[in-house]
């Protein structure tokens, strides 16, 4: 298969590990006779040093053209650090989103059997977990009118959605359900916000098409403790836009790093595979960031261009390295492997793949190797 790949590095670690998932795609591309292209464009904050912009409209061409964007990360400390800035690098991603119509945030939480000891949490309360968070991605209190007074004393965002806007999430959270274990929870807080009532109203009728899955309920707050106290009993999460960003930093760290957290948004005719983490500044230039996330968000978009076998080397090739130590220092503090010696390490073992390809997963420890 011919892709045609943009590639959008961004800020921070996002160079470090986008570098790995683009090691990755060759490494497949190679190995599966594939013929992918790589385009790099600027986002974020080297977006505005360069063009005093953070997405710039070459960056936003080459993206439309694209069949699919690869994107690392963005935001730096001096506009963290600035409240009044008017121009910052989140804004050239939240644009990138909404230009592109990506609705849909997939991010999927599953523990890798070989990092269960990483996990802060005790080994009986997160064993099984395996679920995956629906954030709607284009709307909500991110896209609600801004209000600034002028002597800067009062500020409001609005939350809003329309019902358009949950309905087509709701389809896509309730037909994955179906291919899976059959139950979704909505995550709102519909006893307090009208917004969260539409969700309430809107998901429940459609989940009458969709007998055969579960639908339940939870107020976000309960919700954040449920994470923590019983992982397992989620199946899908459908949520709205920032319900969704927290509670999917939250989940991450039940399989031991937000290193490892993978996504995809998706729309109507467009889809990028990013990290869910950010550009962990304290770790730029270091070599210590984990590329994993990058890597599967990389295995995402293989799944979604429907090379399922090779997304599945992916997360095996993962996998291996995870369960042969060959991880970043966020999982192991003594460990003497960097971000490039992990990527290098999946990347060849996609290449040798023989030597565990096609043999019984199950037979050499490594578990399920799908990755929603
Ligand atoms: N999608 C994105 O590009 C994105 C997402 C979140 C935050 N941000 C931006 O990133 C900047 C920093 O934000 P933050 O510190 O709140 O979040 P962050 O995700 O960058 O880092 C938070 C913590 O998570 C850990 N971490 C993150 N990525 C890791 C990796 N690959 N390997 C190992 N550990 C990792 C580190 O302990 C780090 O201190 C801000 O400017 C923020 O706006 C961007
Ligand atoms: C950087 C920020 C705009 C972004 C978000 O809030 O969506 C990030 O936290 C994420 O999870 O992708
Ligand atoms: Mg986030």
């Amino acid at each position: 298969m011919k892709l045609k790949i943009a590639l959008l590095a961004g800020d921070g670690i996002g160079p470090e590990v986008a570098a790995q998932a683009v090691t990755t795609l060759q490494a497949v591309e190679e190995t599966f006779g594939h013929e992918f292209s790589f385009t790099e464009a600027l986002v974020g904050a080297i977006a505005i040093d360069k063009q005093g912009d953070p997405l710039p409209d070459e960056t936003l061409a080459l993206c439309k053209e694209s069949d699919a964007v690869l994107f690392g990360a963005i935001g730096h400390p001096k506009f963290d650090n600035d409240p009044t800035a008017k121009v910052r690098p989140e804004q050239g991603l939240l644009k990138l989103r909404k230009e592109l119509g990506l609705f849909s945030n997939i991010r999927p939480v599953k523990i890798f059997p070989t990092l269960i000891e990483k996990s802060p949490l005790r080994e009986e309360r997160i064993t099984g977990t395996d679920f995956v968070i629906y954030r709607e991605l284009t709307g909500g209190i991110y896209f609600g009118e801004k209000f600034l007074s002028e002597d800067g004393t009062v500020a409001s965002d609005l939350c809003i959605y329309s019902e358009e806007e949950i309905s087509r999430i709701a389809h896509l959270a309730f037909k994955a359900a179906k291919g899976r274990r059959g139950k979704l929870t909505l995550v709102d807080k519909a006893n307090v916000l009208e917004s969260s009532r539409l969700w309430r109203k809107v998901v429940t009728r459609i989940g009458e098409s969709y007998p055969e899955v579960t639908l339940d309920y939870l107020f976000v707050d309960n919700a954040a403790m449920q994470l923590i106290l019983n992982p397992s009993q989620f199946d899908v999460i459908l949520t709205e836009n920032m319900f969704g960003d927290i509670i999917s930093d939250e989940g991450s760290i039940i399989g031991g790093s937000i290193g490892l957290l993978p996504s995809a948004s998706v729309g109507e005719d467009s889809s990028m595979f990013e990290p869910i983490h950010g550009s962990y500044p304290q770790a730029t230039g270091k070599n210590i960031a984990n590329p994993v996330a990058s890597i599967l968000s990389a295995a995402m978009l293989l799944d979604h261009f429907e090379l399922k076998e090779e997304a599945e080397a992916v997360v095996r090739a993962v996998t291996l390295s995870l369960k042969k130590g060959i991880v970043t220092p966020d999982l192991d503090p003594n460990s003497k492997y960097g971000t490039d010696d992990v990527g290098h390490y999946i990347a060849s073992n996609i290449r040798d793949s023989d030597d565990f390809r096609g043999l019984n997963q199950e037979n050499i420890g490594l578990g399920k190797s799908t990755i929603i």
